[in-house]
């Protein structure tokens, strides 16, 4: 029974819009098994109130998308889900469950005797569930990685500074990414565009060996102040916590606030209406059982 374990992400990094990610130390697990003739989703933890327990579930949906990318039918599953990313946050809980459905679904086609999905061909999967490459890269590779798209998405996978550390900050009520994403306009000021890929190519520079530039690094004028509108209380943690010296960004398209600092220095404290999570940066991405 092939199981999988995928990491949070954090998307965007301040101004890395649908570019930049990190992979959290922060897991879902999930199994399946084929049970012919039957579907059976089963969700303990984040979401189990909320998702649905048949084929237009997430990870199904991914699972199915698998298969027909191999040209095969879908077999009648038990699927599993243990889950602690929190939806709907900013955390990469729809890329963690479409890379799970890619990788469950991989194994059960190997298992079936289906030709091989590669990795470029899982990227390029979940890449086009997700609609964009920014979470699913991290969550697939590990580490930061730098995504992007041109006949097909691509990524490359880089190892963080060892002296970054993260805290996340989650409030209560989920804001959905396709909210967040309506509220961008078409067309952003030239200088708006060229201030962030200044400050995009610094932060690869600061993630990986100069984190005292982190701060500087993490400006963005591209997504966030757009979004203040639907998380008024995330902007104003993002603006407090920078204001005390930490890096602080919204984290994928919110309401997550996520600060990174140097170990060493004093730790973002407690936010009053938000659940204070420090996470480690982790080395491995998605894992296969
Ligand atoms: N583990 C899961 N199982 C089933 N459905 C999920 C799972 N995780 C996320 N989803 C679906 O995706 C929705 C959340 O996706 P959304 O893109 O809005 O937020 P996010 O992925 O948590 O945040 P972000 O993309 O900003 O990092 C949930 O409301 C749910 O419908
Ligand atoms: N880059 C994406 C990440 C969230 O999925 C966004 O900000 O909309």
């Amino acid at each position: 029974m092939p199981s999988v374990r995928v990491p949070a992400t954090s998307a965007n990094l301040g101004p890395g819009f649908d570019a930049l990610g990190l992979a959290l130390g922060l897991h879902d697990e999930l199994d399946a098994e084929v049970l012919p003739g039957t579907l059976e989703v089963h969700v303990t933890g984040e979401g189990a109130e909320d998702v649905p327990r048949d084929s237009r579930h997430l990870v199904v949906r991914a699972l199915a998308a698998a298969f027909s990318a191999a040209g095969a039918e879908l077999p009648g599953l038990r699927l599993t889900c243990r889950n602690r990313i929190p939806h709907g946050r900013g955390l990469g809980s729809s890329a963690a469950a479409v890379v799970a459905g890619v990788l469950l679904g991989r194994e059960l086609l190997a298992e079936l005797g289906h030709g091989p999905l590669d990795d470029a061909a899982a990227l390029e999967l979940t890449t086009a569930l997700e609609g964009h490459p920014d979470n699913v890269a991290p969550c697939l590779l590990g580490g930061f990685t730098i995504a992007w798209t041109d006949e097909r998405a691509r990524a490359v996978r880089l190892d963080p500074h060892p002296a970054v550390r993260a805290v996340a900050y989650v409030p209560e009520q989920p804001v959905s990414t396709e909210h967040a994403r309506s509220l961008l306009p078409a067309v952003v000021p030239h200088a708006d565009a060229a201030y962030n890929a200044g400050r995009a190519a610094l932060l690869v520079e600061a993630l990986t060996r100069s984190p005292h530039l982190l701060l500087a690094a993490t400006e963005d004028r591209l997504h966030q102040a757009y979004r203040e509108p639907a998380m008024p209380a995330s902007a104003a943690l993002v603006a407090a916590l920078r204001s005390s010296g930490a890096a602080a960004v919204v984290s994928g398209a919110g309401p997550t606030v996520l600060a990174l600092h140097v170990d060493g220095d004093p730790e973002p404290g407690d936010a009053a209406g938000f659940r204070r999570m420090p996470l480690d940066l982790v080395a491995a991405g998605a894992q296969v059982g």
